[in-house]
């Protein structure tokens, strides 16, 4: 109880600097890799041949999308909940299901700003014992099968403890086009945003519905890659209804820059992607049921069976 209301603080941005829930990021590029296409086979996913194609990272993304009249759809999940070769398998089925964007959480001892379903997930993962390296090496071998761009989720904690810049080549050296960190404050990503720029690394601001205009704007002026519009204060979690205040939230972002808008918290339902995407959102960003999902399977197989059958139901929802 306490870490949900620490967690349900923290999110709450508020006026006083060191409370804020913000960031500050980069300008995006295009990355070329070698991409090697994969079909699938049942539920799961096999190589099928090697086909070179670019992958573009998250502002290009939506700017395809935008062109094609389309709203992004961001899963995350936890890696290695419920192991790290399961990850690699969903990250292929999220990918081959229509995915835009995966996040990609880097699970953390204390992620408060996270509900019981992600921090259950994070607790598993680490008591299997996932650590950043182990993910690495991950990474390195399914981005290369993956067409659309990563997003790694990580606490600032462990960024600190890898050292900003070794963090930011090391995770663009495995192919990450993007970075999400909800607890960095707005005022100390100065150093973040330089090594980040470095490394062609897109580092997304989060913006929430009791953040000051003002503030809001800064965030999403900053931003980079999209913008990330928590859906409501709390931590994370599914909710029955996504608030109706989104709407105008969405507008009000939009009338500050142009730059993409993803909403993310509480959404679990296609009828709920269906709705944000009307309001005008550019991105939809769904976790916590993706989440459950694989943590409460009876086995990783069937885990990625449904997270396969919940996916291509939010993306038959969107446009
Ligand atoms: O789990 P939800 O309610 O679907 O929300 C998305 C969320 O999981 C993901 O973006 C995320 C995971 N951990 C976070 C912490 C802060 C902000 C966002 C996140």
């Amino acid at each position: 109880m306490a870490v949900a209301l620490q967690a349900a603080l923290f999110l709450q941005s508020n006026n006083n600097n060191n409370n804020n829930n913000n960031l500050l990021f980069r300008l995006p590029t295009q990355k070329h890799r070698n991409n090697i296409s994969i079909s699938t086979k049942s539920s799961l996913v096999s190589m099928a041949s090697l086909t070179v194609s670019p992958v573009v990272g998250l502002s290009e993304t939506f700017t395809r999308l935008k062109q094609q009249g389309k709203v992004a759809l961001i899963p995350y999940i936890t890696a290695g909940d419920p192991d790290l070769s399961t990850t690699a398998k969903a990250l292929k089925v999220l990918d081959l299901c229509g995915s835009d964007i995966i996040e990609l959480g880097v699970p953390y001892s204390d992620p408060l700003a996270d509900g019981p379903v992600i921090q259950a997930a994070a607790t598993r993962s680490l008591a299997r014992g996932t650590n950043f390296n182990a993910i690495l090496a991950m990474l390195k071998e399914v981005v290369p099968q993956i067409s659309c761009p990563i997003a790694l989720f990580t606490y600032y904690n462990p960024i600190l403890k890898c050292g900003i810049g070794k963090f930011m080549m090391t995770i663009k050296d495995v192919g990450v086009h993007g970075l999400v960190v909800p607890d960095v404050p707005l005022e100390e990503t100065e150093i973040l945003r330089k090594e980040a720029l470095k490394n062609q690394i897109e580092l997304v601001l989060l913006t929430t519905p009791t953040t000051p205009i003002d503030r809001m704007k800064s965030i999403v002026d900053a931003s980079e890659g999209f913008v990330y519009l928590v859906s409501s204060i709390g931590v994370t979690g599914t909710r029955s209804s996504v608030s109706l205040r989104v709407q105008s939230l969405i507008q009000e972002i939009k009338e500050a820059s142009n730059k993409p808008v993803a909403v993310g918290f509480g959404i679990s339902t296609p009828e709920h992607v269906k709705q944000i995407a009307g309001w005008g959102a550019d991105g939809v960003i769904v976790g916590s049921a993706m989440v459950k999902l694989l943590g409460d399977a009876k086995s990783p197989e069937e885990g990625l069976k449904e997270l396969e059958v919940f996916t291509k139901s939010l993306k038959a929802a969107l446009p």
